[in-house]
């Protein structure tokens, strides 16, 4: 039996959510594959585990001595630090994993070069932006991170900075060290009772609030995705970006870098700033438009802040940011503490010791492997689950938190002849992508769910009827939540939604508990109105107007007369004025704009 795999990959570089299912057949003369009864999966080992030889690690970067240990006692350890591009290319063809941090970017010409021998790259780290992970999935090369070793360690960086910053250290030491002594010129301001608004209440937020409340500041924290009983626990109300934005003294940023949260601090985002407020980004430099940021400063909205990434790193020397007076800066050390680093690498040694022997990795984040007989039966379905869980997530009301997820299977198949694990990762995949820079697949999705606090639970409906297909409909319902759209409550109090593959296409059939019949393509816009002639035709002439081009439209209804759910399929998204006038159509009673 040949071996088969999936890749997913991202059809567009710009955008998370644009991953499409593709069959490779990658797999190099070197790789021999072992299939195992329980997972039911395949996994690929290294050419040097088959022949029972050390294999070779490349070690890009510094990494703690308790991980070099780690790894010289299992393989051949090369360090070779601040390699050229070229250099790395060269020598890539005779490994089998290489270990990076954020420093050293790992193109498609590695992949290329490494000839089919490079099986995993380890990530030190959390953030794998330096990684090509499509690259990466098509050479048949599992990536692995370490997503907690360091999140203290940057929740400290951000209080450094937060401190340093308020009382002007930076400046004043090195006006000190110029053989001055400018006392008034360097007067801070207190931190005791100032609102600090923490962005992104993930690992690394959640402990700067904690860290804050302990100075006396009062933390609010903006993540519309963090569970409201986590910040109450450490005495941070979670509150609208809005209501955050406008009432914060200090702003601390923990989101992941994501199409959504790119620039989310712009021109438009400080205008509606407190005057003086003061900026820490511990997080990504891409989360701040860099341009807007200098203008804020120059007219004063912003007082300081204090950088420790940059779009681009290290960023350019004339960088007008950098060398303002006001902000601080430092070269991306919020990782670099000692303790940190012994972790990340003792972290990282055993993913990749643990993949190079074939072992599952609980930190992979790109494509898993599974068998091709349960993948062909499934790949449509995937889809489906990928974006119903896309589609659920984006449904919850800010401040909600989701912790709490059914999926329902209906088939016809008894429960042993259906392996749920692929749709249950791609739900899990679609869940949780749009509001994190982890990336879920089969291999990380249940360790990414349990991490994010998120109880997954599964049920089976036996249908009467024909084995022939593997499922009927799967349905999805998130718990204890508030919606956006009232509409997409069940009578059992949850969010409902439901779909199925028809002509081999995902679609939308029920939404709370009204019966929907869309194809998940694009994005859709949810109306519910009171059932009335003539207002499909009103949104319609809206959305032209706005130039938008809409593909298709449902309606479902309770009963004649009463309420429905209008869906809309749309390519492009509506600008905010559009939308707002199909807010204003009378007998629309709410609306909600999802992208899929
Ligand atoms: N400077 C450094 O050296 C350093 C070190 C560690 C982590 N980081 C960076 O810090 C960031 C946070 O890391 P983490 O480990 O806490 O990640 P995390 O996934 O635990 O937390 C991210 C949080 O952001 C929230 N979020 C996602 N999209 C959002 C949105 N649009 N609006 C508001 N909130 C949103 C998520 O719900 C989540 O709670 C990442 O970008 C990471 O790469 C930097
Ligand atoms: O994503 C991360 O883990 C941090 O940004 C740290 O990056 P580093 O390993 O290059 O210090």
């Amino acid at each position: 039996m040949p071996a088969f795999s999936f890749t997913l990959t991202k059809s567009s570089p710009s955008s998370l959510s644009s991953w499409t299912l593709s069959l490779p057949s990658f797999l190099p003369t070197t790789t021999t594959t072992t299939r195992r009864r329980h997972p039911k999966s395949i996994v690929v080992v290294s050419a040097a585990a088959a022949m029972n030889a050390k294999p070779t690690i490349l070690v890009a970067e510094k990494l703690g001595e308790a991980g070099l240990q780690l790894l010289n006692n299992f393989a051949n350890v090369d360090c070779s630090y601040n390699m050229t591009p070229e250099e790395l290319c060269t020598k890539i063809s005779l490994c089998d994993a290489l270990i990076v941090r954020s420093g050293t970017k790992v193109t498609r010409q590695v992949f290329e070069s490494s000839g089919g021998r490079l099986k995993v790259v380890g990530r030190a780290g959390v953030g794998i932006d330096n990684v090509d992970l499509s690259a990466a999935t098509e050479h048949g090369c599992l990536v692995v991170n370490a997503p907690t070793a360091n999140t203290i360690a940057a929740a400290e960086h951000g209080i450094a900075l937060l401190t340093a910053m308020a009382r002007n250290i930076a400046q004043s030491n090195a006006s000190v060290k110029a053989g001055k002594w400018q006392r008034s010129k360097y007067v801070g301001v207190s931190l005791v009772g100032k609102t600090l608004l923490v962005m992104g209440f993930g690992k690394v937020g959640s402990e700067v609030a904690r860290r804050a409340r302990g100075l006396g500041m009062q933390v609010i924290a903006y993540d519309p995705y963090a569970p409201a009983d986590r910040a109450r626990a450490i005495g941070v109300e979670l509150v609208t970006f809005d209501e955050a934005i406008s009432a914060a003294d200090f702003i601390s940023l923990h989101l992941p870098l994501t199409p959504t949260t790119s620039k989310i601090l712009n021109d438009e985002c400080f205008s509606k700033m407190k005057k003086g407020v003061r900026i820490v980004n511990v997080a990504r430099g891409g989360v701040i438009d860099e341009e807007a940021l200098v203008r804020a400063l120059s007219s004063g909205i912003v007082a300081q802040a204090a950088l420790d990434v940059f779009t681009e790193e290290p960023p350019p020397e004339d960088s007008m940011l950098v060398l303002h007076e006001n902000v601080i800066v430092t070269p991306h050390l919020g990782a670099s503490t000692m303790e940190a680093q012994e972790g990340v690498a003792i972290e990282i040694a055993e993913a990749v010791a643990g993949a190079l022997k074939g072992e599952l990795a609980a930190t992979a984040v790109n494509a898993p492997m599974v068998p091709a007989e349960v993948l062909s039966e499934l790949a449509p379905f995937v889809g489906l689950a990928e974006k119903l869980g896309r589609l659920a997530v984006q449904l919850v009301a800010g401040g909600s938190g989701v912790q709490s997820v059914k999926i329902t299977y209906a088939s016809a198949r008894g429960p042993d002849d259906l392996d749920t694990r692929l749709l249950r990762a791609m739900i899990t995949k679609g869940l949780i992508e749009p509001i994190s820079s982890v990336f879920v697949n089969l291999v990380n999705a249940d360790f990414t769910a349990k991490q994010k606090g998120l109880k997954i639970t599964e049920e089976r409906i036996v249908l009467d009827g024909s084995p022939g297909k593997p499922l009927e409909f799967i349905q999805l319902q998130i718990a204890n939540v508030e919606s956006k759209f009232a509409g997409a409550i069940s009578e059992s109090a949850e969010i409902k939604v439901q779909g199925m593959v028809k002509e081999g296409l995902p679609h939308l059939t029920m939404v709370g508990s009204f019966g929907v019949d869309v194809s998940l393509e694009g994005s859709l816009i949810l109306c519910k109105q009171v059932d009335r002639p003539g207002i499909i035709g009103k949104v319609g002439s809206i959305l032209g107007e706005g130039n938008v081009n809409v593909n298709f439209m449902s309606v479902g209804r309770t009963a004649p007369q009463k309420q429905a759910v209008m869906t809309i399929g749309v390519d492009e998204e509506p600008d905010t004025e559009t939308l707002q006038k199909i807010g204003e159509i009378v007998a629309i009673e709410e609306f909600v704009f999802l992208k899929l």
